[in-house]
């Protein structure tokens, strides 16, 4: 029986989701049904520590390119297509309510391949040369939003491949996409309450990747209570095992499971104590199929929760979540 809780969250746990750890998928389904976030240790995750780095590196090249290079995969250009593409600072604010200036951030945002290293949008000039490599990072990505899938499918009690199925690529449309993000430092005309690296918001999917690096922090999550409280960037007191991966669960999984597992609001600030540096980071947006009809979740532990908190959601496909979610959000 898993314990359901509503309290804050307080340490975010690591989880190791290697065979030699059998409890995992009771372990995370614990940690998505109580902070809706969860480290997972990068021992053997599928995702190379030399190639998030490396990532890293190309989303610098990008960033620091001129602006005609950013332009012209401009996520506003017809060619880059609908949520896809180069969004250049100002563009976006993530809590309109609540915020009074756009997020103080840059991003690219890269949609699924429709082949091996090909894509429907322009790639941006210094990325050109390495399709493959963003190919690669996106295939392990998603690999391992699948094995999270699994484990949580397993732990709820149903096929294992349940949710994974939903998931599956390469063919099929989704709203999948892989998102380089850049915070510039602040500038003299920073100011503190008003200027936000990225408002408050929870993601839209089902589960997101997040990449951070040493030094960069900024990333705070919201606790029931309303309060912020910080993200670690690297939670072991160990410098020498690789980075966990930060992975959050976004609200179609949320409604998909009648709310047991948990989309926390999170937002990125200036951080008060290491402020004046840049941050980068890199997120995954896991989504399942445009067409995957979100049907009742057959887990007793998933049914038991509807029938405690009454949430039950109308069966639509995924699609349809997103643009539902999208016409809340911008209100269109
Ligand atoms: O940059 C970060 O740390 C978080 C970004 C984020 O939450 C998002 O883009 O949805
Ligand atoms: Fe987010």
């Amino acid at each position: 029986m898993v314990a359901i809780k509503t309290t804050a969250p307080t340490q975010i746990p690591v989880i190791d989701i290697s065979t030699s750890n059998p409890d995992a998928p009771q372990q995370l389904l614990y940690a998505a049904s109580r902070h809706g976030f969860v480290f997972i240790k990068n021992n053997d995750a599928g995702v190379d520590p030399g190639d998030i780095d490396f990532m890293f590196r190309l989303s610098e090249a990008f960033f620091s390119a001129s602006t005609e290079v950013k332009q012209a995969v401009s996520i506003s250009s017809n060619k880059a297509g609908k949520n896809h593409g180069w969004l250049s600072r100002g563009v976006e604010k993530l809590d309109p309510q609540s915020q009074q200036r756009p997020d103080v951030k840059e991003a690219f945002n890269l949609g699924q391949p429709i082949g091996l290293g090909k894509y429907e949008q322009p790639i941006p000039e210094p990325l050109e040369p390495y399709v493959m490599t963003l190919y690669n990072f996106q295939n392990a990505c998603h690999q391992l939003c699948q094995r999270i899938l699994r484990h949580l499918a397993t732990a709820l009690g149903i096929d294992e491949d349940w949710f994974a199925t939903r998931h599956e690529q390469p063919d099929e449309r989704s709203s999948t996409v892989f998102r380089m993000l850049f915070y510039p430092q602040q500038d003299t005309s920073f100011e503190e309450g008003v200027d936000i690296r990225a408002g408050a918001h929870s993601d839209y999917g089902s589960i997101t990747l997040l990449f951070q690096l040493p030094g960069q922090p900024g990333l705070e999550i919201k606790a029931l209570s309303g309060e912020w409280t910080a993200v670690p960037v690297n939670p072991n007191n160990d410098d020498s095992e690789p980075l966990p991966i930060l992975v959050n669960i976004g609200d179609l999984l949320q409604d998909w499971t009648g709310g047991l597992l948990k989309s926390t609001v999170h937002r990125v600030i200036f951080p008060k104590e290491e402020a004046g540096g840049d941050r980068y980071s890199m997120a995954y947006f896991c989504h399942p199929l445009d067409k995957a009809l979100l049907e009742p979740v057959p887990s007793t532990v998933v049914q038991d929760n509807i029938k405690r908190t009454g949430k039950e959601t109308k069966v639509i496909t995924a699609g349809e979540h997103l643009m539902e979610r999208l016409a809340a959000t911008y209100n269109v």
